[in-house]
């Protein structure tokens, strides 16, 4: 059973031009003109993708006291409405440390997902059993591992901690990921704040200025280069955050730096509302930031020094979000977005003019599937890639709501936006799995691991230059040193 994607102009990263797509199995066979195929989907008038990839996800992770409210059902179909064939979620070590975390992740996941997924692992804290641990954690296709420099006392790790895991990355050919706030600090201000009186959630806000970030960026990024190793910035929400990129990339370091939709969108006028659920249900870290910084992260990714958009889906419902009445340190930190990131960045960004249609599809898929290692199996429309793929109709057009959701989440942040592009098909391995016309159920059980293996050629560079740079000893011949020596 083949199926052809007729009528239609595929946008990739590169370039923009009309050919049929062939697909065979759960892979591209042919594009070109005049196609056929046994089954046709109808792209006439319409733009096809290649299938977001959101790179950072949180689906049933166990946080702050409780877990988010997004199961691995909900949550990938979610993401199928919204265009997005592959998500990327975050393992959270439990007290059996990494494998076993690892493998509850993966039984998640495998019964319930509609779509395609991979894993990051979180490194947080430092021993002999992690140093040997992500070999293995490697060896099973995972090759990201996220340092948390916030949340003192739960995930934070020290700069000797992320030293050594770096270091380990850089021996393993993995990529360290960073959540770059300084958690002594926004633990020091979180105190300052609740003993001012500032019990709401405006106190999360104040107390994670962008100072926070942006000297937590820099220090990461100077540790990736004492370790040798390229190292992503997670959320990058601040100027300060994004200057320290633009530096180290401009100074010939390997640094990605990962916008929100969230943060290019929303400013932090919500944390002011007088309604504290409203306030509440927009708590996540970094905050929102204002205008200035909203600007920085729209210019980083037209020129170039961001590469990604992505949107921590980290879904609490209202009621886990009013665990912190009466003191805002205790708000489940994290915002939705998964289903809403690719129409809200086609229509602000597209639509607008900010970046080109080759822009979006290089920020939503093509760069993560490179950054990640999985190009071109994914984040790509060629012949042998999966035929993870997105009739994206330029005309269709809704108004984001929580009761228009697929979400389980009884609220959206996004709630009230109007947009216009939206998925008229989503296919996940050439199977349809989001209609916009009929409508689609979940389809648990369909998605697979994508295993992404370790960055051997990058190490290798870095362990190659680190070597001829290194600080070697003077040897001084024996009439210029002092005698007796
Ligand atoms: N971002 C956030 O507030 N919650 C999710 C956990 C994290 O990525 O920091
Ligand atoms: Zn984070
Ligand atoms: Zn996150």
């Amino acid at each position: 059973m083949s199926i052809v994607i007729k009528g239609g102009t595929i946008v990739a990263a590169d370039r923009s031009y009309a050919a049929d797509i062939l697909i065979e199995g759960d892979t591209i066979a042919a594009i070109g003109p005049n196609l056929s195929g046994d089954t046709v989907i109808d792209a006439e008038g319409a733009y096809v993708l290649p299938g977001g990839i959101d790179p950072h996800t949180h689906l049933e992770m166990p946080f702050m006291g409780t877990t988010t409210a997004e199961t691995w059902e909900s949550g990938t179909f979610a993401a199928v409405s919204g265009g997005t064939t592959m998500v990327v979620d975050f393992v959270i070590p439990g007290e059996g440390g990494m494998l076993p975390a690892l493998d509850l992740w993966a039984e998640r996941a495998a019964r319930q997902a509609s779509c395609d997924y991979g894993f990051h692992m979180s490194v947080t804290g430092w021993s002999e059993q992690i140093f040997g641990d992500m070999e293995k954690v490697v060896a099973r296709g995972v090759n990201t591992f996220k340092h948390f420099m916030a949340y003192k006392g739960a995930l934070m790790v020290n700069d000797d901690e992320m030293f050594g895991s770096f270091t380990r990355c850089a021996q393993l050919g993995a990529l360290p990921l960073v959540h770059a706030e300084n958690g002594d600090l926004v633990a020091a201000l979180q105190q300052k704040y609740l003993a001012d009186g500032v019990t709401g959630p405006e106190g999360h806000s104040y107390s994670r200025p962008p100072a926070v970030e942006g000297e937590a960026t820099n220090r990461a990024i100077m540790i990736a280069d004492a370790a040798g190793v390229p190292v992503y910035i997670v959320h990058t929400s601040s100027e300060e955050a994004h200057e320290a990129i633009r530096r180290a990339r401009q100074a010939g370091q390997r640094v990605y730096g990962e916008p929100l939709i969230q943060h290019l969108l929303l400013d932090d006028s919500v944390y002011a509302s007088p309604d504290w659920d409203f306030a509440a249900q927009r708590v996540m870290s970094p905050p929102f930031r204002d205008k200035r910084h909203q600007e920085s992260l729209w210019a980083g990714l037209v020129s170039g020094s961001l590469q990604v958009v992505a949107t921590d889906h980290c879904a609490f419902t209202l009621a886990q979000k009013q665990l912190g009445r009466g003191d805002f340190t205790r708000i489940p930190n994290g915002t939705g977005g998964l289903e809403d990131r690719m129409s809200l960045l086609w229509h602000n960004g597209v639509g607008t003019g900010r970046i080109t249609m080759n822009e979006f599809v290089a920020v939503t898929s093509t760069n993560i599937a490179q950054i990640l290692n999985i190009y071109p199996r994914k984040g790509a429309i060629l012949p042998g890639s999966d035929a993870d793929l997105v009739v994206w109709d330029p005309k269709a057009s809704k108004t984001i709501t929580a009761a228009g959701q697929k979400s389980v989440i009884d609220y959206n942040v996004f709630e009230g936006h109007k947009v216009t592009g939206l998925p008229r098909y989503t296919l996940s391995r050439g199977a349809v799995v989001w209609d916009a016309g009929r409508g689609s159920s979940p389809q648990p059980g369909r998605g697979q691991h994508v295993a992404r293996p370790a960055f051997p050629a990058v190490s290798r560079a870095y362990a190659t230059w680190k070597e001829l740079v290194a600080p070697r000893p003077v040897n001084r011949a024996p009439e210029h040193m002092p005698i007796g020596v």
